[in-house]
């Protein structure tokens, strides 16, 4: 960094996703599941902001801020000691993240924040680092983390590391309903596991309807064709969630599902007007914390327009000199 640059900052807007097919396999000797994971991101958004530091230092602002880790657990610091150690350099950057995803809500928050700061460490540092050893770096972090960096539609194989873009034809309205307290995804594979004792597991499967839906942009056929294979581990460790998804079905919500690994609950509604409407009687039916509204797809945080870059501030005489 020259002196001119000490100013310059780079933000980048990542969304959260919902999985609108999670077919789980058995459980692999290293602990992972294989998956059919198809991933959607939606219009609820992270922003990280990296800016030039003595040495590595992460804040975070929002409602949620105070659930957020601020040491080096944080997938933001891990994405930029990650890009820092490939590229032979110190991880000399504040990140600040303004959060306004779901914490532990099955959402990809976390795995949203590393993908948003590799991304912007990569622009302030000048890395120039290729696509692929960007998601090669995601994957370490990850199995949620390289779909943070596409965003869209998505197909997600292995641990849910591999993608294949998916075509989406057209805005699907969603409600998210958030819940009081998280749920940890790996005690949600557990569950899982346990649940699955004694019965053979097929091998995941992309199930054609979802991904014909989704190239249809038909929020109808969608709605029948979506499943989540942790929703009953997930409502296992937090039955509550039926209430929640009772609600919003009778509040008209062409389905309703657990998103990811939980406790946050997706609902797909046939337009704007009927999300609005569904979140306003989730929000007063005592089952959730909150309800959002949110439009998909969402672009990922390598997408072009989601990187801004602000400064170096203007040389010269201030307002007040
Ligand atoms: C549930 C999903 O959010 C669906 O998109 C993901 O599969 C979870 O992705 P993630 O949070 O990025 O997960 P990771 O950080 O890679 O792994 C956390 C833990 O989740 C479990 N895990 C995760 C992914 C996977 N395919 N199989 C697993 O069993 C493992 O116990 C792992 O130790
Ligand atoms: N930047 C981050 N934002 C939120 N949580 C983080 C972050 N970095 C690390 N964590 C840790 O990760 C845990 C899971 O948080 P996160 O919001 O990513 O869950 P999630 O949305 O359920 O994840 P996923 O859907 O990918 O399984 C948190 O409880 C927190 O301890």
């Amino acid at each position: 960094m020259t002196e001119s640059d000490e100013h310059v900052s780079v933000t980048v807007r990542v969304p959260a996703k919902v999985n609108v097919q999670l077919a789980v396999g058995p459980a692999r000797l290293d602990g992972f599941h294989d998956l059919a994971n198809v991933f959607l991101a939606v219009g609820l958004y992270d922003e990280v902001t990296a800016a030039p530091a003595e040495k590595l230092r992460i804040t975070c602002e929002g409602p949620d801020a105070g659930l957020v880790p601020l040491d080096r657990t944080n997938l933001a610091a891990r994405a930029a000691e990650a890009l820092a150690e490939r590229y032979g350099r110190t991880p000399d950057v504040h990140l600040h993240i303004t959060k306004d995803i779901p914490v532990a809500g099955g959402m990809a928050g976390g795995s949203a924040d590393g993908a948003a700061a590799l991304v912007a460490c990569d622009a302030l540092w000048g890395t120039g680092a290729s696509r692929d050893v960007l998601l090669e770096i995601c994957a370490e972090l990850g199995s949620d983390v390289p779909f943070s960096l596409v965003g869209g539609a998505a197909l997600g194989t292995g641990r849910g590391e591999r993608l294949t873009a998916l075509e989406v034809g057209g805005t699907f309205h969603w409600v998210f309903a958030t819940a009081a307290r998280g749920l940890s995804t790996p005690a949600v594979f557990r569950e899982f596991d346990r649940l699955g004792e004694g019965v053979d597991i097929p091998a995941p499967v992309a199930s054609r309807p979802v991904l014909d839906a989704l190239a249809k942009g038909d929020a109808a056929a969608l709605a029948v064709a979506v499943s989540n294979d942790l929703q009953p581990a997930a409502l296992s460790l937090f039955p509550e969630l039926a209430d929640t998804l009772a609600a919003g079905r009778a509040a008209g919500a062409l389905t309703g599902l657990v998103s990811g690994s939980g406790p946050t609950t997706a609902f797909l509604a046939a337009d704007a007007n009927a999300a609005a409407e569904i979140a306003a009687v989730l929000r007063a039916s005592g089952t959730c914390a909150s309800a959002r509204v949110a439009e998909a797809p969402a672009a990922g945080a390598g997408a072009a327009g989601a990187t801004a870059v602000a400064g170096p501030l203007p040389a010269g005489p201030t307002l007040e000199g």
